[in-house]
Order: C-alpha cells, then structure tokens, then sequence
C-alpha cells in the first residue's frame, strides 16, 4: 500500500515539489486499505503474489495491435501455469489484445482499433505528462509507450481492472507509468500540470459531464489537449438523450449528446480549437464475447430484430472521438 504511494513518488520526483502529492497519496491508501478487507481484492493480491519474477533480457513491444509482453518460451512449465491461473482469475478482460510470454488474450474489445483511430491524429506524445482517465487494464498507456511520454498515469477505481495492470506492470516494469486506483473526481486539484488528457469511455457514466469537462480543463496546461472519446446520438441538432432507465443494458448511463452538442459542451467548458475526428458504430469485430470475459458482450445489447437500434430500442452505440485544446 506505501508501495503505491512511493512508487507515486519517484515517479513525480522530477517535478517535486508538488502540493497535490501528499493529498493524492492519501486518497491511494484509504483506496487500498478499503481494498485490503475486500474478499475479491484479497484473491487478486493472492493471484499476483504467485506469479513468477519478469526473466531477465524481458523485452515488450508497443507497437503492434496485441501489446506484447516477454516471449513464447521464456517462462518454464510451471510458471506459465502460475501464471494463466492469475490471469483467469482476473477476469473479465475488456481491453486489450495481450500477448503475454506467446499466451493470447484475446479481450471483449479489439482496443487497437479505438488507437488506430485517434494515434496519428493527436499531439505527438513524446516527452508529456499524460493522464489517462478510466484507463482499465492500461492497454492505452502501454501504447503511449512507444512514443516516449515523459509520464504516463491512469486512473482506474475498479478493483478488477486496476489489479490487471499491477499483472502487467509486474512484468513489464516501466518506469514512468503507473495506474491508480481512483476517480478522477477523488483526485486532489493538480492545476495545469498535464499536457495530454485521454477521456475515453467515462463521459456517459457522469451524472454532471460539463462539471467533469470543466474540472479535466483545470488540470490541463494552456494549450494541452484533451482526447475525449464518449456515446453519442445521430443528428446534427444541439441535442442530448437521457436514457430513462438503462442504455444497452448498462444502468449507469446518464447524457448521450449528438457531436454537436458534445462541441457546445466543450466551448462552454474552456475549450477551444474543439474537432471531431471520427464518428463510428460499435461493431461485433470491435465488441465481442471472447474466452476472457464471462459477461454478456454487444450482440446481448442490440434488439435482435433490428441491429440498429439497442435492447431498449435506442439508437445503438456509436461513438465520437473529439480533440480540443485548453483555453
Ligand atoms: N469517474 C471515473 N474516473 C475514472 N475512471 C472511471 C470513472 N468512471 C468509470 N471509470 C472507469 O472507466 C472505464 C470505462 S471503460 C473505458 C476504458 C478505456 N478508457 C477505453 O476507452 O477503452 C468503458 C468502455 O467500455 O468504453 C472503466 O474501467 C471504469 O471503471
């Protein structure tokens, strides 16, 4: 638990002193302590303390589609046993692919298509403060990876998926990145201190998104870019959809805006030079039921007599991808 908070430390060491660092350390043990008498969080601290140590000459590929980590034969029997217990054990596995000392997993999403997507169109990541909000697993941090940020730091408060990147950084050992296991709206204000903010996948799960929007603008420096990804509805009308119970079977989804509306939510927040650079329905070959979930996947969220519309009979997810700068 101090590990965390040290580990958050030298992490930010370049940039000390900062006043926000105590307070955030904070919130990161009372996490973990909460955690520590959590049934499930105890198997999972039980499942990453019986896997092997990273072998020497470990190397990781960032590039391709599966973020590769060790390779096929570097690990004996026993150890690649060791380790598929942990993680099935940590399922479900939403993001990825991974390909894991030459073992595949294949996750609900294809997530590269999502930074296939956006990759060429933000600001070069080299040598940023990135944060990245609900970042899973941390599929998308170990991406950025190959372009060099100067820090990389997720945000992940479900248990499940804060404990898959511990799997992974265990092996992977990176030195400037590190997830933590909160909600952006825990966090303490830290004031102009990132230049890239990934926003992806949470904006519908806000019971207040324009607060969100104003409060990710503040941590942003002048000019640092927000990569804002979130549901939205068919139609070029300022309008928003506020499903009235769930939205594809998820009960936790409060403002779908048309792109419009999204870039009015935006000027309205402190954003300026505000672009859509995509607009795509979720498709089976992006959303799926693998091996590595054991939950229902997109064709359970789709009304089965017509594709177009969700088991509600709203229009079925799409997704936007917007970029703006902080004025
Ligand atoms: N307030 C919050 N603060 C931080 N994290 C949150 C919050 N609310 C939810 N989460 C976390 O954000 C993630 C949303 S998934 C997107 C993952 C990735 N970004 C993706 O774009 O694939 C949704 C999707 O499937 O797209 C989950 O891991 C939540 O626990």
């Amino acid at each position: 638990m101090n590990d965390l908070a040290h580990q958050l430390e030298g992490l930010l060491q370049p940039w000390q002193p900062l006043p926000w660092l105590a307070p955030l350390q904070q919130c990161c043990r009372q996490r973990l302590q909460r955690w520590q008498r959590d049934r499930k969080c105890q198997q999972y601290l039980e499942l990453l303390a019986s896997l092997p140590p990273a072998p020497a000459g470990l190397t990781c590929d960032f590039t391709g589609a599966a973020v590769r980590i060790g390779r096929a034969g570097q690990l004996d029997s026993a150890a690649m046993e060791a380790l598929q217990l942990a993680l099935f054990g940590l399922r479900p596995w939403r993001k990825g692919p991974f390909e894991l000392f030459g073992l595949a997993i294949e996750s609900e999403w294809a997530s590269n298509l999502k930074w296939d997507r956006l990759s060429a169109a933000i600001a070069p990541l080299q040598g940023r403060r990135v944060l990245d909000v609900g970042s899973s697993n941390g599929y998308y941090l170990l991406r950025m990876q190959a372009a060099s940020p100067a820090l990389a730091l997720g945000l992940e408060p479900y248990a499940t998926f804060f404990h898959q990147f511990c799997l992974l950084q265990h092996f992977a050992c990176l030195p400037r990145c590190l997830s933590l296991p909160l909600k952006f709206e825990e966090l303490p204000e830290m004031t102009g201190f990132f230049d890239t903010l990934f926003h992806m996948g949470v904006l519908y799960h806000l019971r207040a998104p324009l607060d969100s929007l104003r409060a990710l603008r503040r941590c942003l420096r002048r000019g640092g870019e927000l990569v804002l990804e979130t549901l939205v509805i068919p139609g070029e009308q300022p309008l928003t959809l506020t499903p009235v119970e769930r939205y594809a079977k998820m009960n936790n989804v409060y403002f779908l805006p048309t792109v419009t509306a999204l870039q009015i939510w935006l000027e309205r927040s402190g954003f300026e030079r505000v672009r859509c650079i995509d607009v795509s329905r979720t498709t089976n070959a992006e959303q799926r039921r693998t091996a590595w979930i054991q939950t229902e996947s997109l064709e359970d969220f789709l009304d089965p007599a017509d594709p177009d519309r969700t088991v509600e009979g709203y229009p079925a997810p799409r997704r936007a991808l917007l970029l703006a700068e902080a004025r």
